[in-house]
Parts: structure tokens; C-alpha cells; sequence
């Protein structure tokens, strides 16, 4: 392929799809053509002329002059359907689809290797911002210990308006679905699956852990309550979604997307509205920091537009950290994190499962709460976790091997102080 012969057949024509025609609209340079849209809905008004569309899939699969599927579509199943057949029609493909990434990645990788047809997806995990390839090449031989960052725009966007412009939670989540950020079903967003897809990808180029998202932890946003805010405020902490994978001194990782209470000097406090922030902590390196837009049309556009540009020079992810990972794997049994838990008078949290409790607090008109350690997979597996009234926030501290209580103990000093009535 060169940079005069892309010719896309594109599925999907919502706000990806069409931030992709905006901005191939301005990239004169790289000289992809849209040939042809699979779209879905018949009713509705579109702003291209009529016969670029389709409502049949295969009038863009069985199409021998279209060489790149682009696939940006909100359905996950019918994505992998389509991407599964490109590949195997020996199409190259470029997909946003981090869901449908997420449940098969092993077979696509596997696929991709039976086909030699590529398949990218930078859009896919913090939009705009290009980690998967960084990850993939540039850290390609240093040693990862770390990544950590906000990597779902639309809680971000949700949090930075409830706190800055004190508007209400379901306020918040109809403009970041009205500006586009939010997936059709935002329960992905504000449940932290959205987030725990994405962090899949990282881990799978980080680390070269290919996994499942039901084996990483994830408790959303949508069951903040207001003690929880009122400790953040309080203690002078943000509170952010946070997306985490970090190696163990065992050289096993530990991962976990959880509502994390941020202290104001880290770089993920200052991560505001759809913004996505990328903190790699690497032997080399050191740390790093990744910042850019999240979601939205032209910025997740802009990502698929460098995967088209990358397909012009024969570019295809290695899967380099795979090989080079030889035994290690995702022990959450021998990880533990300091949490913040708020309940009510009609439910609480297990005690006994905390290794430790640092604090209590009872107030009959303010609520319950105790902070502690507590090992992740006690965490994830505990019954109270899903009760009502519960909501678990993760304290200033990193994830780490149960047996290195002690350091966090000393990082907390500080963020302990007596919560005041
Ligand atoms: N929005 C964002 O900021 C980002 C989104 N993504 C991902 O990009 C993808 C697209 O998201 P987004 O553009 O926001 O979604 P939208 O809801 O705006 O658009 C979805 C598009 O998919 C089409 N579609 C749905 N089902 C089918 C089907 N069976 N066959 C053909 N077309 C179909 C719809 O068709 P029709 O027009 O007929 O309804 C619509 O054009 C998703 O996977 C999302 O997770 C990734 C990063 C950022
Ligand atoms: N809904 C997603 C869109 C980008 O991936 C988000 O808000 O991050």
C-alpha cells in the first residue's frame, strides 16, 4: 500500500465516523478516499450524498478495491464480525472498538498471524493520545514497572463538572453524551468498563498480558456518594477514575480500575473535562506522562487517521512485550490497596476482610466510613462491594505486593487526619 491507494470501506457514520471524513477532509497529504459506508439506521438524514451509503455489509467486504475497513461502530458483536472478515478477505483493518478488542483479542492476535493482515487500534485506548504504538515501539526494550492514568474521557469530563461546576451527576453525563464522549450504553463509561477494556489493551502492549476484562477489577463512578466527595474535599485530594496495571517485585502484575482520591501535586489531578492522562514508569525512563483529548469526534478521529498513515509504511504491532513475557501473569491474590469506604446504617463492609483498618467514622447524619488495606481480590470478590449504599474509593496510595504494607503505611501518614464532624 502507498500513500496514493487507501480506499476505505468505513462502518459506521456517528461521531468517530464522522470526525474520520472531517479530518481525512483536511489531510490532503495522505490521499485516503472514502469508497463506501456500512451504516445501520435507514431513517436517518446524512450529511454525504446518498450512494456512498449501504445498509449490507458485504457490499463493503466482498468490494475488491476497498484495501482498509475502518471500523467504528457501537455494536461490539457485529464489529467483530466485520473485523474477523476483513482479516481473513485479507483486508487491512482499523477499528475503535476497544469492547470488541477487549472480548477477543487473543484470536485477533492470533488471527492477524494466520492472515499477516494487519490490525490497529490507537483510537481505542485514550482516543487521541498515542500510547498503544509508544507502548508497542518505543518502550519496546525498556523495562515497564508502571502504567497509570485516566483513560475514560467521560467520567473525567463528568467529575471535572460535578466538582467545578457543581452540577449534578445525571447533568453531568447528558452533556458528555450530547458533546459525543459517552458510548451509546454509558454504563460502560460511569461503571469503569469502558476504562477496564482499555486497560486490557495497555496491559497486552505493556506487559504483554493478554487477558480477559472480567479478570481485572473495576468499580465505576456511579455510586459516588457525597461522604466520599465531602473526605475528598476535606483532605484537599481530587477524585478521579483511575485505570492501574503495576508489576510486583515477584515480576507478576497487579491491575485495577477504581475511583482513586488523587493528592493535588500528581499529575492526574490537573487532568480535567475529556482529558486522558498516561503516567508510564519505566527502569529507564523513569516516569512519563502522556496528556491529550480523550474522546470526542476529531481528537479519536485524529488516532485512526495515524493507523491509516502507519498501514502506508507497512506497520503492524508485533505483539513484541508478548514474546519477550515470559511467566509472568495478573495475581491480584498478592496484591493489596488502601481504600475509603462509605456505607450506610442498612449495609457495611466485612471488616474481617480488611488485612488492616485505619480509621472509622460514624456520623448519624452524614453516614459511615473506614478506611484500610485490603488485599484486590478479597476486594473483588467481597458481597458488600455490590450492596447499595457502598462505594469504594481508592486511597492516595499505588497498588502494591501484600507484603509491602509497611511503605504504604508511610506514604498515608498525613492523609490521615481525624475527618472532622
Ligand atoms: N465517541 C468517542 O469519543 C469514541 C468512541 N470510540 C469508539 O468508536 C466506536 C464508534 O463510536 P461513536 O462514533 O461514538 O458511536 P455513534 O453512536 O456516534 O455511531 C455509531 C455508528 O455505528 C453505526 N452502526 C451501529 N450498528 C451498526 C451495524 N450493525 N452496521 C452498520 N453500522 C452500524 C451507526 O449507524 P447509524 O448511523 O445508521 O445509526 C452509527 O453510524 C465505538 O466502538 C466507540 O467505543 C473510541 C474512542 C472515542
Ligand atoms: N466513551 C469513551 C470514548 C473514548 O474512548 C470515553 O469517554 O473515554
Amino acid at each position: 500500500m502507498t500513500r496514493s491507494d487507501i480506499r476505505i470501506g468505513l462502518f459506521g457514520f456517528g461521531v468517530v465516523g464522522q470526525g474520520l471524513h472531517t479530518v481525512l477532509e483536511r489531510t490532503p497529504g495522505l490521499r485516503a478516499r472514502i469508497g463506501r459506508i456500512g451504516v445501520k439506521d435507514r431513517t436517518k438524514q446524512r450529511s454525504l450524498p446518498a450512494e456512498l451509503f449501504t445498509f449490507d455489509r458485504n457490499a463493503l467486504l466482498d468490494d475488491a478495491s476497498l484495501n482498509v475497513i475502518v471500523e467504528l461502530i457501537d455494536d461490539a458483536d457485529e464489529a467483530y464480525y466485520i473485523v474477523t472478515e476483513a482479516l481473513r478477505r485479507g483486508k487491512a483493518v482499523v477499528t475503535a472498538n476497544k469492547k470488541m478488542l477487549a472480548e477477543h483479542l487473543p484470536e485477533l492476535i492470533e488471527l492477524q498471524r494466520q492472515t499477516g493482515t494487519p490490525l490497529l487500534y490507537e483510537a481505542a485506548a485514550c482516543a487521541s493520545l498515542p500510547v498503544i504504538r509508544n507502548l508497542e515501539e518505543y518502550y519496546d526494550t525498556d523495562l515497564l514497572e508502571a502504567v497509570e492514568g485516566i483513560i475514560n474521557g467521560s467520567t473525567n469530563y463528568i467529575l471535572t463538572a460535578m466538582h467545578r461546576d457543581a452540577i449534578s451527576f445525571a447533568e453531568a453525563l447528558s452533556k458528555a453524551q450530547a458533546l459525543g464522549f459517552a458510548e451509546s450504553n454509558p454504563a460502560l463509561d460511569v461503571e469503569g468498563l469502558d476504562a477496564r477494556n482499555k486497560l486490557v489493551l495497555l496491559l497486552t502492549h505493556a506487559f504483554g498480558l493478554v487477558t480477559s476484562p472480567q479478570e481485572i477489577l473495576a468499580v465505576g463512578i456511579d455510586r459516588l456518594s457525597n461522604l466520599a466527595s465531602d473526605y475528598a474535599r476535606e483532605k484537599g485530594l481530587a477524585l478521579k477514575l483511575i485505570a492501574e496495571a503495576r508489576r510486583l517485585p515477584d515480576g507478576n502484575v497487579a491491575a485495577a480500575v477504581l475511583p482513586t482520591l488523587v493528592r493535588p501535586e500528581h499529575e492526574l489531578a490537573r487532568v480535567q473535562d475529556e482529558y486522558n492522562g498516561l503516567i508510564t514508569q519505566s527502569g529507564f525512563t523513569d516516569r512519563q506522562f502522556f496528556l491529550g483529548r480523550g474522546a470526542g469526534a476529531v481528537p479519536t478521529a485524529s488516532a485512526v487517521l495515524s493507523d491509516l498513515s502507519a498501514l502506508t509504511y507497512g506497520y503492524r504491532y508485533e505483539y513484541k512485550k508478548i514474546s519477550q513475557n515470559t511467566d509472568s501473569a495478573l495475581t491480584p491474590e498478592a496484591a493489596e490497596v488502601d481504600v475509603l469506604v462509605t456505607f450506610t446504617d442498612e449495609y457495611a463492609p466485612q471488616e474481617t476482610d480488611f488485612t488492616r483498618v485505619h480509621e472509622t467514622f460514624h456520623s448519624a447524619t452524614r453516614g459511615h466510613y473506614l478506611t484500610g488495606t485490603i488485599g484486590l481480590a478479597q476486594l473483588a470478590q467481597a458481597e458488600w462491594l455490590q450492596l447499595p449504599g457502598i462505594c469504594v474509593v481508592r486511597l492516595p496510595t499505588p497498588l502494591r505486593a501484600a507484603a509491602n504494607a509497611q511503605l504504604a503505611d508511610t506514604q498515608l501518614a498525613g492523609a490521615e487526619a481525624v475527618f472532622a464532624e
